[in-house]
């Protein structure tokens, strides 16, 4: 790996700031580094863990050979300038509940946050990753005004991850062949597309009969579940920071990545005013484009019962912060 990027080599140095530098952000932040992608501004409200957190990554660039620096920080005016803000800050769930049971404790403070950081970073692009996720990608565009282009939720590239991963462990292929992708919110009524998901090319549905389908799409559904429920004592984040990356990447290098993320609808799918897991194209400028999939009723169906949840959720969270 070279030591320094063409980009640094010409004087320049993107900047990614992570607020709440918890389980996920703090992986983030060391994935961020050793792909020597961007610099990384950690900001947490507990003094000193920022701070820990940077010295310690920091300490390990002698090791992992790679340029970037890494700044923690509880003072959001350290974060000015950032090119892209990812909001890891909030609870995490505890065995038994869903995330919707987050909302009430995480929506004050992905609000807050949001505006704080967008307040220093006017230009940057707003990556949310806080559960209960569509509800809190919601939030903090409107808490930031910013253009919807630049307000994406991580959810996904995530859920789709998993169903691949299941796909690959059921078949025993390789993970490297296995294209899955999963629309809708992040939680119990996501909905995995098995007739867009392949083996290099070849739908699953030609492969995997329906009931084994049907029990690899429940465990999807569950997959974040499933973790809280093995560890107790948090949430993944090793999974959900290489999804946050990918995004991060496709920003910076400019990728044109076709991912599912939380974007704004207007009208595509038949929905509006909310965000939602939908495939779009991840570039520059943020979300790029919003792809129109063929569903057929039962898949349209069930991204609208999805919405309609998120939907009641947004109401809910209105009324808990105008309290
Ligand atoms: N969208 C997705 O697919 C995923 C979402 N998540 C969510 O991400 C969030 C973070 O998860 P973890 O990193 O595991 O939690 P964690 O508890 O390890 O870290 C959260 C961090 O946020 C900080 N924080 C809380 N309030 C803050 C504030 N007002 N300002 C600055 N920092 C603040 C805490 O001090 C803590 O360091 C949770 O809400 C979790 O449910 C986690 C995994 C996947
Ligand atoms: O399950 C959780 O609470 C964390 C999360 O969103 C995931 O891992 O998908």
């Amino acid at each position: 790996m070279p030591i320094a990027s063409t980009s640094q080599l010409l004087g320049y140095s993107p900047r990614v700031t992570i607020i709440g530098v918890g389980k996920v952000g703090s992986t983030l932040a060391q994935q961020i580094g050793e792909k020597n992608l961007a610099d990384v501004v950690l900001l947490d409200e507990v003094e000193g863990l920022p701070q820990g957190l940077a010295l310690d990554l920091m300490e390990a660039k002698g090791i992992s050979l790679h340029s970037r620096q890494f700044i923690g920080t509880t003072n959001y005016a350290d974060t000015a300038g950032s090119d892209i803000v990812v909001i890891t800050a909030g609870q995490p769930r505890k065995p038994g509940m869903s995330r919707d049971e987050l909302l009430k404790t995480n929506a004050k403070i992905v609000v807050e946050t949001a505006k704080n950081a967008i307040a220093y970073s006017p230009n940057a692009i707003l990556i949310v990753v806080t559960n209960p996720l569509d509800v809190m990608t919601y939030l903090a565009w409107q808490a930031t005004q910013l253009p919807t282009q630049r307000v994406i939720g991580m959810a996904g590239v995530l859920d789709s991850a998993r169903f691949q991963a299941f796909v690959a462990m059921e078949l025993g292929v390789s993970i490297a062949d296995v294209r899955a992708i999963v629309l809708g919110s992040h939680g119990d009524l996501m909905v995995p597309l098995p007739r867009y998901s392949t083996v290099n090319g070849i739908p699953i549905t030609e492969l995997i009969d329906a009931a084994t389908i049907d029990r690899l799409v429940e465990r999807t559904r569950k997959g974040g579940a499933e973790i809280v429920e093995l560890m107790q004592t948090g949430s993944a984040y090793f999974a959900p920071a290489a999804s946050t990356y990918l995004m991060v990447e496709a920003i910076l290098l400019n990728q044109s990545r076709l991912v599912p993320v939380a974007a704004y609808l207007q009208g595509e799918y038949g929905l509006h005013d909310i965000f939602i897991g939908v495939p779009t194209l991840i570039g520059a400028s943020g979300v790029e484009q919003i792809l129109e999939l063929k569903l057929t009723n039962a898949e349209i169906s069930a991204l609208h019962l999805a919405a309609q949840q998120v939907k009641q959720n947004i109401e809910q969270a209105r009324s808990l912060l105008a309290n």
